[in-house]
């Protein structure tokens, strides 16, 4: 179980007008529980989403409130939140390290393999439960957009969270890639929170979360949040529209 109690995030941002830098804020305090085993987060760009879903492993902190993940304390608790919740951005890039697939799936495999042969194996099996097996040693950036999207799942996955966070997985991706990717996270046993501006893929969530300037405007079912979204968006759209502030 996801808990956010009493959760609020600011961070310190430099005046536009050249003055002190000043707080702001990215989330308004909110409480949550998330227990369903698909969850969808959408919202406008820059409403929150990311911030809203690096809280769930800690690579964002509350500055106030507590975030928690079946009792452990993304504050207190961090190692032990990320070995429970993996996370997947949207750039494979930002996430693969290695400079081949077996290589980088092993370095995740590096705490529960410490023999560096069966490291190796274990990752090559991984590779080929997620059809890459033939890529396994060619250079990471020989492989397509939706081959590293893979292989960053794979990597993730590798370490058997019980929990998946996704930020967008399929933004950079073709149509192709994007149903490989729905499909596989469609399958998966494990809770998964993702962030999408695909209204399709959100449309399958058992809870949706619509984020907007910082807050949860609206939670709960895919056809209603997804409608509440677009009244939101086609607001926002005639406003831009207009020229006045969105
Ligand atoms: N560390 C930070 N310091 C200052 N401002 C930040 C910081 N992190 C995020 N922001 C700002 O907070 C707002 C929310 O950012 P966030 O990345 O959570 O939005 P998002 O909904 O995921 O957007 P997108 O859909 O564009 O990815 C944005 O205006 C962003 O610029």
């Amino acid at each position: 179980m996801i808990a956010l109690d009493a959760v609020h995030v600011t961070a310190w941002s430099p005046d536009p007008a050249g003055g002190a830098d000043r707080v702001v804020t990215l989330l308004h305090p909110l409480s949550l529980r998330l227990d369903e085993p698909r969850v969808a987060v959408i919202g406008a760009n820059g409403s929150g989403k990311s911030t809203l879903a690096r809280l769930l492993n800690g690579l964002v902190l509350p500055s106030s409130g507590r975030v928690t993940v079946d009792g452990l304390d993304t504050a207190r608790d961090g190692a032990a939140v990320r070995r429970l919740v993996g996370f997947v951005f949207t750039d494979p890039d930002a996430q693969i390290v290695m400079p081949t697939p077996v290589e980088d799936v092993a370095l995740s495999l590096r705490r529960t393999h410490p023999d560096a042969r069966e490291r190796a194996q274990a990752a090559r099996a991984v590779l080929a439960r997620f059809g890459l097996a033939a890529r396994a040693d060619q250079p990471v950036h020989s492989l397509s957009g939706g081959q590293r999207q893979l292989l960053a799942l794979a990597a993730v996955l590798a370490t058997e969270p019980r929990v998946l966070v996704l930020d967008e997985p399929t933004t950079l991706l073709d149509l192709a890639w994007r149903a490989v990717v729905d499909d596989l996270v469609a399958g998966l046993e494990q809770q998964v929170v993702e962030v999408t501006h695909d209204l399709d893929a959100a449309g399958h969530a058992d809870r949706v979360l619509v984020v907007d300037e910082g807050r949860v405007v609206h939670d709960g079912a895919p056809d209603e949040a997804v409608r509440h979204y677009r009244t939101l968006m086609a607001a926002r759209a005639s406003r831009v529209r207009d020229g006045s502030p969105s």
